[in-house]
């Protein structure tokens, strides 16, 4: 491996509002409990400032960034606020308690905003934004002024807010791309633009705030970061207004995995980046998607089999990060019909299994023929494999026939019949469903005291022809097996399931070696 040696790199800080703009999904409310909660999570994360609300939106919010302020040992503290005295009084209200408590204030820019939502001129928006900003400044040190919309924004009127909030008192100021609009090198021109045009620029930081409605928000961040903006406006998850904000992980570990072109520093703690993403989509309850960068559930995760032999030759074959780095413990290799021997050892090795070269190629053919019926074989087909192909002999029980009456008016009802050593028994019982009748006519006619631990049943295929597959997991003895069935009718694939269950029982009583590996 190449050892890269890192350049001198600046700092960039990291402005979360996941509890702000990442509140104002649609659905992504969160309660002051959940949000302190979060905040928490955040402030062991590493994060700068912290967003923590538009105080003057309800009591709640307020209330929720009050003691959010109060809470939080070492993170800033911002409360968001238009360019208004009410605003900016609640926002303080709110804010004050915070260790560094900042007032962030912010008015649109871009004449569509002003012509058709604030009815404003532009001389009264420059007008507006001093205001606002030395009002705030009354408060704290610590102002932010956004230019909302300002992408869309003419680039010397822009220039003259920003000159003009910093000359208030502004000590960061904000260039939002609050629609999603902007393309990565123009932003990062507007960036260079901005940096070069705005006379006093050098006396606040310029920060960026993207939105994610063309999908390059992490992109026009990063573009923008290089063109010399020094703070990121992001969210965990990008959670946000309609198609999200920036998500910090992309941008963190961005900066993190390639410092030979984006030379910066974070004071995030990447290791916290997982579990912040859990507790924002637990609380939230929005879902991220399996293909999200860095922390989507499929991120690490290596299907095709000659993916998963070069990573267990060296992970970095097909890892740019390492998985523990961002807070999970290891790579996923998953086992599907892509998967070669390699992952196929590996996995069972990790379950317990040391197999032969021939039993690997035993298990390796049914493996393959179970994956082109499942999109997924897990631990548990596994278990069935091995023991089904290597470990077990000839079954003591066979079902031979089934027959059972259900419905919305009779008892439910089975007649079952067995083979048991090659002797036919049969015999009928009830039950509390067609399924409870055929366990418990099969337990009295093999006698066994196995207590059903788990029972499933999952689709192999789809549609309503789909062939049901039934796990039943029993426990004898402190003996636990697990019994796999399969047929289109699902009364049918449970007594298989019970009865493989109560074989595979029989086989880990006559032999205890292999019985721990069940353990
Ligand atoms: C890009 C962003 O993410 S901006 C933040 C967006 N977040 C939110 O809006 C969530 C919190 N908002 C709220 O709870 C409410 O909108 C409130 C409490 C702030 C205001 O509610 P209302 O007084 O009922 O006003 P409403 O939301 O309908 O309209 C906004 C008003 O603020 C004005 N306004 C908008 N932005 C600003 C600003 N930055 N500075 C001053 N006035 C502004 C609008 O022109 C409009 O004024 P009008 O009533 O004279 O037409
Ligand atoms: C309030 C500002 C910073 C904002 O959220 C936006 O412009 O998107
Ligand atoms: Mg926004």
């Amino acid at each position: 491996m190449i050892k890269r040696s890192k350049p001198m790199s600046e700092r960039v800080y990291i402005f979360d509002t996941t509890l702000r703009d990442g509140e104002q999904s649609p659905g992504a409310s969160m309660n002051t409990a959940e949000k302190m909660r979060l905040a928490g999570q955040l402030e062991k994360l590493g994060v700068d400032v912290l967003e923590a609300g538009f105080p003057a939106a309800s009591e709640g919010d307020f209330d929720a960034v009050s003691q959010i302020a109060q809470k939080l040992k070492i993170t800033e503290v911002a409360g968001l606020a238009r360019a208004s005295k009410e605003d900016i009084d609640r926002a303080w209200g709110a804010v004050q308690h915070a260790v560094k408590p900042r007032i962030h204030t912010f008015i649109a820019t871009s004449d569509i905003h002003l012509k058709y939502k604030l009815n404003m001129t532009r001389d009264e928006v420059v007008k507006n934004a001093v205001e606002a900003v030395k009002y705030a400044k009354s408060f704290t040190e610590n102002v932010e002024f956004s230019a909302e919309d300002g992408s869309r924004s003419d680039r010397d009127f822009l220039c003259r807010v920003f000159e003009a909030a910093i000359e208030a008192g502004a000590t960061v100021v904000n260039l939002p791309d609050t629609v999603g609009y902007a393309i990565p090198s123009e932003f990062g021109e507007l960036v260079k633009y901005v940096m070069d045009h705005t006379p006093n620029i050098h006396k606040a930081i310029l920060s960026i705030h993207c939105h994610n409605d063309l999908g390059l928000a992490t992109a026009n961040t990063l573009t923008a970061i290089n063109a010399g903006a020094r703070q990121a406006e992001v969210t965990i998850n990008g959670i946000g207004e309609r198609a999200g904000n920036t998500s910090l992980e992309e941008v963190v570990m961005a900066l993190h995995t390639r410092p030979n072109y984006l030379p910066m520093e974070t004071n995030i703690r990447t290791e916290a980046i997982y579990p912040s993403s859990r507790l924002v989509s637990m609380i939230t309850g929005i879902l991220v998607q399996p293909n999200k960068a860095i922390v989507g559930a499929n991120a690490f995760a290596h299907e095709a089999g000659i993916h998963q032999d070069g990573v267990l030759k060296n992970p970095m074959t097909y890892e740019i990060m390492k998985p523990e780095t961002v807070g999970l413990n290891r790579n996923k290799l998953v086992l599907g019909k892509h998967s070669g021997r390699h992952a196929l050892r590996s996995r069972l090795k990790d379950m317990g299994y040391d197999l032969s070269d021939e039993e690997l190629s035993v298990v390796f053919t049914k493996f393959k023929e179970l994956a082109d019926k499942k999109k997924h074989v897990v631990d548990e087909d596994l278990e069935v494999i091995v023991t089904e192909g290597i470990l077990r002999t000839s079954d003591i029980f066979q079902l031979e026939y089934q027959h059972v009456t259900s419905g919305t008016t009779v008892f439910p009802m089975a007649s079952i019949k067995l083979s048991v050593n090659g002797r036919s028994v049969q015999g009928a019982g009830y039950g509390n469903g067609p399924i409870d009748a055929s366990f418990n006519t099969i337990a009295k006619l093999t006698g066994t005291e196995a207590e059903l631990l788990r029972f499933s049943v999952s689709a192999i295929t789809g549609g309503t022809d789909a062939l049901g597959e039934v796990t039943v997991r029993l426990k004898e003895n402190g003996l636990i097996a697990l019994g796999k069935g399969a047929d289109p009718d699902i009364i049918t694939a449970s007594a298989k399931a019970y009865v493989n269950g109560l074989n595979r029982l029989e086989y880990l009583k006559a032999h205890p070696v292999q019985a721990s590996q069940f353990m």
